[in-house]
């Protein structure tokens, strides 16, 4: 088996060990010779990788070569896989994004109404940097981006590098979503076959079958009414806001039974009850410093200072394991079923060729392979077409550098609606995002 070069970029992130912890258990299925660390903030990447190099030494003594480096030549030459996670701005942004668009009365959140558009303005730019670093360095690198908002990031990409047949983006939620189906069902999450159409986070699952091939939606769908739904990957069981947010997507399907929704659905369909829960001072992302970033940080920082990771307890957690799992199917051409985002070229034959949507695909040497999905419900199709016309409205506009077309993508947005309230926020967040967003021109 050939083994793998794997730059990891963004690996300052709070996800990284996770999937570091992911490379090791995968480590006879996705054997790796070299694994390099990129990121343009020194300290953050330090952190975790002084904690890497001690991990792997006790747990991947098969690796030849660990090194870190903030040099893009270093980092990306002759590599054979990138796994990008950044976050343009930080979790400081994050947080600004959330409280501006509360300040309005809108949903404030990472990806979903005004703040995933600030995000996606600060993200394009980045990633578009980035594809073109790892290109010249790496012309036939796989790169799996996770960077959000994945819906918008993809756009942009698909546009600004068309013929770049290496290039996939790809989301942890519908995963994340299936390990609680597999709890319920009691069986193995990756012996899940599932049915799955819509964009990034905006999606929903048609059905839900077994490896031997017995449909088990309807079971599922009563048992999730009947006796609740909780997360129950890892990283999340324990977390209030996840648990509140499964519990939310129980209700969604008591309102819309006929498919599976996934999570994020809920900031578009009860948007006003999404703003209420909102304490607008301990908003998603001080939560996420306080929590996820604080754990890791001092976990890295005990690794370091006992020089061993023996005594810690680490996971492996859905974020990593999916990434790790997909690149496997590509390196070695497995031709696993994975959700993944493809343009959708007759896909979904009643939404426009050129979207990016959310499909299940077999991940092969030669790229993604979707299935079918056919056509769509109305319903879901106008759901779609509204949250698609945004998602190319903010591309455009970043494109185009135009400030009436940002009015416009936000109007369009389930979240916002007023037009009035579209300008406001849209003024507020050129403001915040001065040092990350082009300059719109009036
Ligand atoms: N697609 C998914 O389903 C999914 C799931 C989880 C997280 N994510 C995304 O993963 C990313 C990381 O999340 P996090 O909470 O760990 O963030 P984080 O801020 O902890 O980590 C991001 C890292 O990226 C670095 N970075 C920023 N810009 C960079 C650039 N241009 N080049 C190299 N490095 C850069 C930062 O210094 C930081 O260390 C985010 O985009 C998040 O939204 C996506
Ligand atoms: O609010 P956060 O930062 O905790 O999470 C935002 C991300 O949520 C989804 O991803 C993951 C989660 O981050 C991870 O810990 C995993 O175990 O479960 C979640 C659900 O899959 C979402 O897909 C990402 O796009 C968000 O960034
Ligand atoms: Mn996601």
């Amino acid at each position: 088996m050939r083994k793998q070069r794997l730059v990891v970029v963004g690996s300052g992130s709070t996800y990284t060990m996770g999937m570091m912890m992911s490379l090791i258990a995968e480590k006879d299925r996705f054997p790796l010779k070299e694994v390099v660390f990129y990121d343009t903030d020194e300290q953050r990447q330090e952190r975790n990788a002084k904690a890497t190099e001690i991990l792997f030494k006790e747990r991947y003594s098969e690796l030849e070569s660990f090194s870190y480096t903030t040099d893009k030549k270093e980092a990306f030459e002759n590599v054979d896989f990138v796994f990008v996670q950044i976050r343009t701005g930080g979790l400081a942004m994050r947080e600004q994004d959330e409280q501006i668009a509360l300040r309005h009365g809108v949903v404030g959140q990472e990806t979903c109404g005004p703040g995933g558009m600030a995000y996606g303005l600060r993200s394009i730019k980045d990633m578009i940097e980035l594809v073109n670093d790892v290109r010249r360095f790496s012309p036939n690198a796989w790169i799996l981006n996770y960077t959000n908002p994945a819906a918008i990031v993809a756009e942009a990409l698909n546009r600004e590098f068309p013929k770049d047949d290496r290039l996939l983006n790809i989301c942890d939620m519908p995963i994340a979503i299936m390990i609680s189906y597999a709890k319920i069902l009691g069986i193995d999450v990756w012996d899940i076959v599932p049915e799955y159409f819509g964009l990034n986070h905006f999606g929903w699952f048609t059905k839900i079958y077994d490896k031997e091939g017995n449909d088990l939606t309807e079971r599922l769908k009563e048992r999730i009414i009947d006796t609740g739904f909780s997360p129950e990957d890892e990283a999340i069981a324990n977390d209030i806001s996840w648990q509140k947010t499964f519990d939310q997507a129980r209700q969604m399907l008591i309102d819309f039974p006929e498919f599976l929704p996934n999570t994020y659905l809920q900031y578009y369909l009860y948007p006003e009850a999404m703003v209420e829960k909102e304490d607008p001072n301990h908003t998603r992302a001080r939560q996420v410093i306080e929590g996820r970033q604080k754990h890791v940080h001092d976990l890295c920082e005990r690794i370091i200072d006992k020089g061993t990771a023996r005594e810690e307890e680490l996971h492996v957690d859905v974020h990593g394991v999916f990434m790790v799992k997909a690149a496997e199917s590509l390196a070695y051409n497995l031709g696993e079923r994975f959700i993944v985002l493809v343009e959708n070229n007759g896909v979904i034959p009643n939404l426009p060729a050129n979207a990016m949507v959310e499909v299940p695909a077999l991940l092969t040497s030669s790229g993604p392979k979707p299935f079918s999905v056919g056509e769509i419900p109305t319903f879901y199709k106008g759901l779609i077409e509204g949250q698609l016309a945004y998602e190319q409205q903010v591309v455009d506009a970043y494109f185009e550098t135009s400030y009436q077309k940002l009015v416009q993508a936000l109007t369009l947005n389930r979240t916002v609606i007023s037009a009035t309230k579209a300008k406001e926020i849209v003024d507020d967040l050129i403001v915040a995002n001065e040092k990350y967003w082009p300059r719109f021109k009036k």
